[in-house]
């Protein structure tokens, strides 16, 4: 019988959207959930939902007569998903900057439901721009009406809520947060004014600086610093311990670390220095000065079990970092959130190619005034934002063979200007010029107004909430089509499944990477589906053109 799910309708309302918890201090493990899956192939108890889960794919083979040979396969997955929602912190590299500073602001301000006065009028809190907090999947087809159901994503597992997330951090600046978020000059005064006070009491710890990493500008803001210019196994081991001491002193399950710190240039990748985990280690015993802060800190992460998320475009994740979280099962995830222009990108060039227009250029300007934008106003700190704003499109052009010969490409520019009078309200500008029917062209300008950290603050927020779920997520394969495995086991080290987050994601070597923005909301959605037993999305809705 095929599954279906039974929702429980007096907690949806009128528009579809269930509401779980309430506005005000959530705690995950008591909130109720919306619906359960009634069908043969998935098991509730008390403490995990066991789904049996059939994954149909195509392989392509070349036949004799040269034709494509397409054969639809089945591989049975077990999945295991724990269902105790535990207390989660998470720990910013980076908590007294813009984004750190915005995201702290908002979750407390969601926790305590708070309402501002702005020249618009009132305003309350939200977690707008969150793809697991303000958006939703379709859960089936009324029984009734056969009209969809449709329920917010957060609810589609059982995940942690934003309100209830502990958060702490690191920044090389000892601002305390209420004055962090002064400068950064994000926030309305009427809505800093209910935060300030619990802001206040919170400083970011000490951390590592190593100049040539970041720009020469972001000096005068380093007074608070733990001593050593140049990695160290003492570095790790502080870092550590500081995750440690967290995690006891607030009485923690679990801690997320995620990097919001200034972006760095590039690692250069040095055989017998980062190429493998153990020369990684023993490079950074020996104070190789090519080892990266952001890398120091992902490799005392991996070391102390505590997922790492890479939010800036810089190489973190060299070959040892990756290697190192494969042999310790840590979770990594990166690189640079996806938060506006190149959000935009990734939809609109999807749109394009896929209608069968031909993109041939991409001219991407924009200009910002806050301290993200004062540190990629050095060349090789742009280089690194360069590399990941530019590399979006490649999956979607190499993907369209009718309209791109093998190496063809649009043309593309990135250019990104530091005009400190705009702050943090970035201008985005961008022409996308195309070829169309019969010689024609199609011209595109867009000019884009993005409050950086207020896109990129959800962003933190769904990378720790995905990356948490994901840690209580298991599975086996049950039959042909993957070898067989006969215990449970997680999802491959580096955590591709935060790609719809993320401008230049991160796989595991030797897979392919998606850009496309609707195919990596697919996969987000396919996946925790899967994990309840349920089908892929699919918008074929024969129910209503078979009859
Ligand atoms: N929309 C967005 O804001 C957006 C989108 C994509 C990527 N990013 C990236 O996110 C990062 C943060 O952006 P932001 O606007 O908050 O920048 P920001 O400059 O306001 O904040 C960065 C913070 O990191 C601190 N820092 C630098 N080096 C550090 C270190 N080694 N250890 C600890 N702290 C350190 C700085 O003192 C600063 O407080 C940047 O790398 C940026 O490129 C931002
Ligand atoms: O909007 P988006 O392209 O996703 O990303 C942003 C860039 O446009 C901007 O130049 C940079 O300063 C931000 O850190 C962020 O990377």
């Amino acid at each position: 019988m095929a599954p279906h799910a039974e929702v429980d309708v007096a907690s949806v309302n009128g528009n579809g959207n269930g509401h779980l918890s309430s506005s005000g201090a959530s705690n995950g493990s008591e909130s109720r959930e919306l619906f359960t899956v009634e069908s043969p192939n998935v098991t509730y108890t008390d403490s995990e939902i066991w789904s049996k889960y059939t994954y149909r794919t195509t392989t392509v083979s070349r036949g004799t007569n040269g034709k494509y040979v397409a054969t639809p396969r089945e591989t049975l997955y077990d999945f295991k998903v724990d269902r105790k929602v535990p207390k989660l912190g998470v720990m910013l590299v980076g908590w007294g900057g813009n984004n750190g500073s915005t995201v702290t602001a908002g979750i407390i301000a969601n926790r305590r439901g708070l309402v501002w006065e702005t020249r618009e009028g009132p305003r309350a809190a939200n977690y707008y721009g969150s793809v697991i907090m303000g958006s939703t999947m379709k859960l089936g087809t009324d029984s009734e009406t056969l009209k969809d159901v449709n329920i917010p994503f957060h609810d589609v597992l059982p995940m942690v809520h934003p309100n209830d997330l502990v958060i702490g951090g690191w920044d090389i600046s000892r601002l305390n947060l209420a004055a962090a978020m002064d400068r950064a000059a994000v926030l309305e005064p009427t809505l800093k004014a209910q935060v300030r006070k619990e802001m206040a009491e919170m400083t970011p710890l000490p951390s590592i600086y190593y100049p040539d990493f970041i720009a020469a500008n972001q000096e005068d803001r380093a007074d608070n610093l733990i001593p050593g210019s140049k990695a160290s196994t003492e570095h790790v081991e502080r870092i550590r311990k500081d995750i440690r001491d967290f995690k006891a002193s607030h009485n923690l399950d679990k801690v997320v670390v995620q990097w919001t710190a200034n972006t760095e240039r590039f690692a250069d990748i040095i055989s017998g220095v980062n190429d493998t985990a153990e020369n990684l280690l023993k490079a950074i015993a020996d104070g190789h000065e090519e080892v990266a802060p952001s890398t120091v800190f992902a490799v005392a992460s991996i070391l102390e079990g505590a997922p790492f998320i890479n939010g800036s475009p810089q190489n973190t994740f060299v070959p040892g970092a990756i290697q190192l979280a494969e042999q310790h099962g840590s979770f990594i995830g990166g690189d640079d959130f996806k938060s506006g222009q190149t959000k935009m990108k990734s939809a609109l060039v999807d749109f394009l190619i896929s209608a069968g227009i031909k993109l041939t250029s991409i001219a991407s300007y924009n200009h910002l005034g806050n301290n993200d934008g004062k540190n990629l106003s050095s060349q090789k700190q742009f280089r690194s934002k360069e590399i990941s704003k530019s590399n979006v499109v490649d999956d979607m052009v190499e993907a369209n063979n009718v309209l791109y010969a093998p190496g063809e490409h649009p043309d593309h520019t990135v250019v990104i200007k530091y005009m400190p009078a705009v702050g943090d309200n970035k201008r985005a500008l961008d022409e996308y010029y195309a070829e169309i029917f019969m010689g024609g062209h199609q011209t595109i300008s867009i000019f884009n107004v993005c409050e950086d950290s207020l896109l990129a603050s959800p962003l933190i927020i769904d990378l720790v909430l995905v990356t948490e779920m994901m840690t209580r997520i298991q599975w086996k394969a049950q039959s042909a089509g993957s070898e067989s495995t006969k215990d449970f086991k997680s999802f491959h080290s580096v955590l591709s499944i935060l790609s719809y987050m993320l401008k230049a994601p991160l796989t595991p070597p030797g897979t392919p990477v998606i850009n496309a923005l609707a195919k990596q909301r697919g996969a987000l959605t396919n996946i925790f589906r899967a994990c309840v037993g349920l089908e892929p999305e699919s918008d074929m809705t024969l129910e209503h053109k078979l009859f």
